[in-house]
């Protein structure tokens, strides 16, 4: 007992600082004066405590500052405490309770002395402890406030904006409204991953158990629980997702939170930090993004492509079949045609009608039911554009029913007016209406510059009795002169025009900067003053289309018709705009790949035997745009070559594998004329040029001779790319790479046509080969062949090669000399 005494004595002697060895009076008595003395001090010394914490240095300052807010916190709000800030408080107090127990044990059971000493022991004791426990706090805090206080130094520094700071805590808390169960804490992965483990453990039914065991449980079982619903569906293993599923059970959810904040705050406090800190660092991790990198310009996502959306009538064209070989109708076939019409196609060497003509046809005199100076039933009819390959015969299928539709007019008027591109292309279409024309009264008239202006003009109006009269049904014009006659010569108007047929539609469009069209409309519709009276030399009142009114309607009005042709027609509806279409509709034989099959398609647009309609709708949509067809009986090659084995691998063809009336595209004019005289120098072949650098009358003839066979090899620009139509042509030849894919179409067009046979090659260099392929591709067309020449067959003409080129330069420069 005495023993024990002595070593409590000890132990507030350790508090005192003092020895009781060192005391001479009785141990005991001494002591305690001892005691008495120093807790008078110390409780001097505790009153003055506030002033020395004023007066404290800025360290101790800081310390405090940090220490107080959490003690006071804690201290003056108990009831606000948090489950986890008890249990550290729980754990404190008994610490101090062992500390208090120690001290009364020392101090003396029941001992008076003892009794007034005890309580200024206890608050020494205490205010050690406070002590102690600011500078942990303290300590703690600045371990935990690392979060916080990098934030901090990051705003002070200038580093982000404070709002971006914000727009965290303001991130947090429309998370947390948006989960709405979402509690503090659960954004760090180890409190989170146990609240679901709780949850899961719950929702098993199964008791909750959150001692350190259990939990430990718990987690296990989650995995488990995780593992299996990874098996069973791998897309649900978010942890977004595991959270929707267990928060189903609404009202067991709250108790297990409530209680998972017990272990929430359990662990921060074992981990030695705060939730909201916690949490900060976590945003931080998640959200990086909310601080904006100056130059950071990496693109996670793709951008997702435009889609080209059509109008209706581009984008559900009626579709025609290609072969000009099957399923062909006989020319009487067709309801109304008449006689005159059919012996002058029976002359022509046609006996049945090509799929474009076999459609045209019919749906434009179809329009002329009610006669040529109304539409059917009164109504305006539609324009029409029709894209179809070369050589499917579409010169015809607007000829005949224009022909047909005016052969029994009674007053001779400018009808119908058919724009080509060039010279040559409209000779060509000339006279082919003029030999159906040939059996009835129609005048057809070419002014297309092949004559004098004068002489142009006297064949299209003619002065009677002091009145002009025309004396054209049928005009075929070029752009250019068509404006020149349409500005300068008197009489000529279009007021009675019923049809406009473009040909070559999409070349012409590209003119469309001359602003014939606008001319021909001018000349076409009747001008209105603002007191909306008309000219007095206007007889046919026609007025532009426009919205419909009473006025509009009351009277007939002569329609114009618009009628556009080509192989390669645009299908970019800002082009077709500049038109002014009156509800076009789109005949063609281009189709994708996913289009519908050709033989779903009526002629008016409606499909037949389609599955779903919107579907099949929509995937036929974009892939029509770009797509061309050539005719079905072209065989397309591309020879790789150098450009000095160019020539060596043309006279090839032509002296090894026999074609004969050979058409060989340049793309410049110079390049054709130094091709002809190289073939020339050459020898052995019958060659021929055929450019814009000759005479008209030049190259009337040159053709004719071609057409005789009299020439073997007929170079060429890109003049005699389109339309024209030479009918022995059995190969072409792409000496250059065509610029343009549409270029591409027209030139190797020249063959295969009206249902025979062809061959074209194309020479390309090494480095064009994959533009070439590519430009083919991006059109739908990837069945082009490579075809390969050996070297022993250049070789062999090599030496004639070296020859001719020693001479071309020597006539190239004498030339050259010639011209100056
Ligand atoms: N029904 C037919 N039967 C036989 N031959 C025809 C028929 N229709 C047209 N042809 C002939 O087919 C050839 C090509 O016709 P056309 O010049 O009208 O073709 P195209 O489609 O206008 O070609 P391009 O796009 O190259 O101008 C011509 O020689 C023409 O006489």
């Amino acid at each position: 007992m005495l023993s024990d005494h002595i070593m409590s004595l000890f132990t507030v002697n350790r508090y005192l600082g003092e020895s009781p060895v060192e005391s001479g009076a009785s141990p005991g008595q001494s002591i305690l004066d001892k005691i008495n003395a120093k807790a008078k001090a110390r409780e001097e010394q505790r009153k003055q405590t506030p002033l020395k914490l004023k007066e404290s240095s800025p360290a101790q300052e800081s310390k405090v500052k940090h220490a107080t807010p959490r003690r006071t916190a804690k201290d003056e709000s108990p009831s606000s405490q948090t489950p986890g800030t008890d249990s550290v408080k729980r754990k404190k107090k008994k610490k101090k309770l062992v500390v208090q127990q120690e001290s009364s044990d020392a101090v003396g059971h029941g001992d008076d002395g003892g009794d007034t000493l005890l309580p200024q022991v206890g608050e020494m004791i205490k205010e050690d402890e406070k002590r102690d426990e600011d500078v942990t706090v303290a300590v703690r805090d600045a371990v935990m406030l690392t979060a916080k206080e990098r934030k901090q130094r990051v705003i002070d520094q200038g580093l982000v904006p404070k709002d971006s700071v914000v727009t965290i805590k303001k991130k947090k808390g429309k998370r947390k409204n948006e989960e709405g169960k979402v509690k503090e804490g659960e954004d760090r992965s180890e409190i989170s991953e146990m609240s679901k483990k709780t949850r899961l453990e719950m929702k098993d039914g199964e008791s909750l158990d959150l001692s350190p065991s259990g939990t430990k449980r718990i987690k296990e079982k989650l995995k488990k629980n995780v593992g299996k619903k990874d098996r069973t569906d791998k897309n649900q293993t978010t942890k977004d997702e595991e959270l929707n599923m267990v928060s189903k059970d609404e009202s067991r959810k709250e108790e297990e939170e409530e209680e998972q904040m017990e272990v929430d705050k359990e662990e921060e406090e074992e981990d030695g930090g705060t939730v909201e800190e916690e949490k900060v660092e976590s945003e931080d991790d998640k959200e990086p993004h909310n601080f904006v990198i100056l130059g950071d310009f990496e693109r996670k996502h793709k951008k997702k492509k435009v889609q080209e959306a059509l109008p209706d009538w581009l984008a559900r064209p009626s579709v025609i079949q290609q072969s000009l070989t099957n399923d062909l109708q006989p020319v009487n076939s067709i309801k109304g045609l008449d006689e005159r019409l059919v012996t002058a196609l029976a002359y022509m060497g046609v006996e049945k009608f090509f799929p474009v003509q076999q459609h045209v046809i019919p749906v434009l005199l179809e329009s002329l039911r009610d006669g040529i100076h109304t539409g059917h039933a009164g109504y305006r009819p539609r324009d029409l554009c029709i894209s179809a390959p070369t050589g499917s015969g579409k010169t015809l299928a607007y000829a005949i029913p224009i022909i047909q539709a005016l052969m029994n007019r009674v007053v001779c008027r400018v009808r119908a007016l058919v724009v080509l591109p060039t010279r040559d292309l409209a000779t060509q279409v000339y006279k082919i209406i003029s030999a159906l024309c040939k059996a009835t009264p129609l005048k057809p008239v070419l002014i297309g510059g092949t004559k004098k202006f004068a002489q142009e003009q006297s064949l299209l109006v003619r002065e009677i009795d002091g009145e002009l009269h025309s004396l054209a049904d049928i005009v075929v014009a070029t752009p250019g002169r068509l404006v020149d006659n349409i500005s300068q010569t008197a009489g000529f108007n279009l007021q009675h025009l019923r049809f406009l047929v473009i040909d070559e539609a999409d070349r012409l469009m590209e003119h469309i900067s001359q602003d014939w069209i606008a001319q021909v409309e001018k000349s076409a519709y009747t001008p209105l003053y603002d007191n909306g009276t008309t000219l007095p030399t206007f007889t046919s009142n026609r007025q532009r289309p426009g919205p419909l009114t009473i006025n509009r309607s009351s009277s007939f009005q002569l329609p114009l018709q618009k009628l556009l042709f080509s192989a390669t027609l645009s299908q970019n509806p800002e082009k077709l705009t500049q038109l002014r279409l009156f509800q076009p509709r789109l005949i063609t034989t281009a189709t994708s790949s996913r289009a519908p099959p050709i033989s779903a398609w009526h002629l008016d647009g409606e499909k037949e035997g389609v599955k779903e309609e919107g579907k099949e709708k929509d995937e036929g949509r974009t892939d029509f745009v770009g797509k061309y067809t050539t005719p079905v009986g072209l065989s397309e090659y591309f020879v790789q070559c150098t450009a000095g084995e160019k020539p060596l691998v043309l006279q090839h063809f032509l002296l090894n594998l026999y074609f004969k009336q050979v058409l060989c595209f340049t793309n410049s004019v110079q390049t054709t004329h130094r091709l002809y005289l190289l073939l020339k120098l050459m020898g052995d072949v019958e060659v021929s040029e055929f450019s814009s650098n000759l005479s008209q009358s030049e190259r009337q003839n040159i053709l004719k001779q071609f057409k005789a066979g009299k020439i073997q090899i007929l170079v060429c620009s890109d003049a005699m790319a389109r339309g024209m139509d030479i009918e022995n042509v059995r190969c072409v030849i792409s000496y250059d790479l065509p610029p343009h894919l549409k270029t591409y179409i027209h030139r190797v067009g020249r063959t295969a046509r009206a249902g025979r046979g062809g061959t074209a090659f194309s020479f390309i260099r090494k480095k064009e080969v994959n533009d070439f392929k590519h430009m083919l591709k991006n059109a739908g067309k990837d069945g082009i062949q490579r075809h390969t020449v050996s070297s022993n067959h250049l070789e062999a003409l090599a030496p004639a090669y070296t020859e001719a080129l020693t001479k071309l330069s020597s006539m190239l420069r004498e030339q050259k000399a010639h011209q100056y």
